[in-house]
């Protein structure tokens, strides 16, 4: 019996060409309009204006976020969309609980300064995102997460700074949230046990913003030279 020839194909070839597109460089335009969306985003607590977001923005955004790269393509987040005034009250109970704790981790003029700030917009934005991420999609063997399992998180984080940018080009602003009990967010919105809590994302359409980073205005932190955060070849070497 003649057996069959042996598949072969020329070297250069790949059965997937079909699917490749040109990758032209933007317009000179059009990448000014990525450059501003990344250098003018900001993060919101107190500019949300009260009017609630369409449903076709909200998908656009979320969209956005869906488009972000993940680990094994494992796209391991959720949202959960809160416009419920009594749920977030509740995670601004919680907050509050967690931001006077915080408080008093610092001392004497930094304390001061720290009880000034305001850190939150959960009452003021008419939208709520908690995003959440979920270890189990995927399996339990994910293509690239087998050495770090944090990757699934990496992965839930590059989604959120997705919507962030694409809200900023649309005239919303986003203020994430961390300063809770993981376990009071957990109650509030029922989150079962193995999900990870990621952001808490306050949304709303905002028509000001500051120019540079409000803890930077307000005299809490600066930006870092970039230049001393640049490494050559190895950690350290410049
Ligand atoms: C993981 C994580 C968690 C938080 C934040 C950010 C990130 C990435 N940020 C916002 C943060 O303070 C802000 O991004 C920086 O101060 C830089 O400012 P711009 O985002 O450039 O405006 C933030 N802000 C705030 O007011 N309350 C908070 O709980 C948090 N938590």
């Amino acid at each position: 019996m003649p057996t069959e020839p042996p598949v072969t194909m020329p070297p250069d070839s790949n059965p997937f060409d079909h699917a490749l597109s040109p990758a032209r460089p933007f317009s000179g335009e059009e990448r000014e309009a990525v450059y501003r969306a990344i250098e003018t985003r900001r993060d919101v607590r107190d500019q949300f204006l009260p009017d609630p977001l369409p449903d076709d923005l909200i998908e656009r955004l979320l969209r956005a976020a869906h488009s972000a790269p993940s680990v094994g393509f494992m796209q391991p987040w959720n949202f959960t969309l809160v416009t419920d005034g009594a749920v977030r009250q509740a995670a601004w109970v919680a907050f509050s609980r967690a931001n006077e704790e915080a408080a008093a981790m610092f001392a004497g003029e930094q304390q001061a300064l720290y009880r000034s700030l305001k850190l939150e917009g959960i009452r003021k934005a008419p939208l709520s995102i908690c995003v959440t991420c979920d270890p189990t999609r995927g399996g339990k063997v994910v293509l690239g997460r087998t050495h770090n399992a944090r990757t699934d998180v990496y992965s839930t984080v590059c989604a959120i700074q997705n919507l962030w940018l694409a809200a900023r080009a649309e005239g919303v602003g986003v203020g994430w949230v961390s300063i809770f009990h993981d376990s009071d967010i957990r109650a509030i919105l029922d989150i079962p046990d193995h999900i990870e809590i990621v952001a808490w994302l306050c949304l709303g359409r905002v028509d000001t913003l500051y120019t540079e980073p409000e803890l930077a205005v307000k005299g809490w932190r600066q930006r870092v030279p970039l230049e001393e955060l640049v490494f050559r070849n190895r950690w350290g070497g410049v």
